[in-house]
C-alpha cells in the first residue's frame, strides 16, 4: 500500500517511522511519502491561508496549494494508470469505524490531506476528496493526529503486518460488539482473582463467558451496537444478539 501524506507540519507525523506501522513500513508493506504543502504555496511568503468570506473567527486554508499539491501528486499514478484515494479527516466527516478501516485496508493507494485553522476550501473537498472521514465528535487543531489513528487501524489488518492474524479477525467490533476483560498471570493480584473459567481449560465454557461479557459491556457502555446487531440480525431474518 502507499500512503502520501500532505501537511504543513510534516514532522508531526514522525510516529509513523515507530511501532507497528514503522515496521510494516522496514518490510514494503507500506510506502509512505510525506509532503509539506508549503512547497505548493505559490506567493514568496508560502502562505497557505486566507481570511474566511463571510467573515468568522480564524482562518481558512486557500484552494491553490491544495490543487497544485493534489494535481501533482495524482499525476504520479498516471503513467500506469492507479488513481489515489484522497481522505481528508474532518469533524464533519463520516465516522471511522472498523468496518471502514477494512474497507481503506484493500485501497492500494490512499492520499491523506491533513487540514489546519479552520479547515480546508470547500471546493477543494468538493473536487477532490473520496472521503470525509471523522474520528470522533471534538474537534482537533489539524488532521495529523487523526491521519495517525486511521493509518494505524488500517496499517494492522494489512496482511502480514500482525503476527497472530486471529488478533486481527476477531478483534472487537469486528463482531460487532466490546471485547470481554482480558487477564494475564498471576492468578491472584492483591484480593483480585482471575475468573476460574478462564483457567479451566474448558475452551466451550470459556468461549460462553468471553461471549456473555462482551454482551454485557457492550449493553452497559454501548447500547447504540446492540441496535446496530439486532437491525442486522433482523435484516438477515436470524434471532436477536
Ligand atoms: C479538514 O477540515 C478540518 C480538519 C480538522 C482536523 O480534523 C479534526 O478535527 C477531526 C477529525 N475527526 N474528528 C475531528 C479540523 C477542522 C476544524 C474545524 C472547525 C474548527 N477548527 C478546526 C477542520
Amino acid at each position: 500500500m502507499r500512503v502520501d501524506i500532505v501537511t504543513i507540519f510534516p514532522d508531526y507525523l514522525s510516529p509513523l517511522e515507530l511501532s507497528l506501522v514503522g515496521r510494516a513500513r522496514a518490510r514494503g508493506i507500506l510506502d509512505v511519502h510525506l509532503h509539506d504543502l508549503r512547497q505548493w504555496a505559490d506567493d514568496v511568503h508560502r502562505s497557505v491561508d486566507d481570511a474566511p468570506y463571510g467573515g468568522g473567527p480564524g482562518m481558512v486554508m486557500r484552494p491553490q496549494p491544495w490543487w497544485a499539491a493534489l494535481t501533482e501528486i495524482r499525476a504520479l499514478g498516471a503513467a500506469d494508470g492507479r488513481r489515489p484515494r484522497i481522505v481528508v479527516p474532518t469533524p464533519v466527516g463520516r465516522p471511522f469505524t472498523q468496518a471502514y478501516a477494512a474497507d481503506l485496508a484493500d485501497v492500494p493507494w490512499l492520499v491523506f490531506c491533513c487540514g489546519r485553522y479552520e479547515g480546508i476550501d470547500a471546493r477543494v473537498i468538493d473536487e477532490w476528496a473520496d472521503d470525509e472521514i471523522s474520528i470522533g465528535d471534538y474537534v482537533l487543531a489539524g488532521g495529523e493526529v487523526a491521519t495517525l489513528v486511521i493509518l494505524e487501524a488500517v496499517t494492522r489488518l494489512l496482511p502480514g503486518v500482525v503476527g497472530n492474524a486471529e488478533s486481527v479477525t476477531d478483534d472487537s467490533f469486528t463482531d460487532g460488539l466490546l471485547e470481554a476483560p482480558v487477564y494475564t498471570r498471576p492468578a491472584v493480584w492483591g484480593d483480585r482473582e482471575v475468573p476460574a473459567v478462564l483457567r479451566s481449560g474448558d475452551h466451550a465454557a470459556i468461549g460462553r463467558w468471553r461471549r456473555a461479557e462482551a454482551l454485557r459491556r457492550t449493553a452497559q457502555r454501548r447500547p447504540d451496537l446492540l441496535a446496530r446487531q439486532d437491525q442486522a440480525a433482523a435484516d438477515d431474518g436470524s434471532g436477536g444478539a
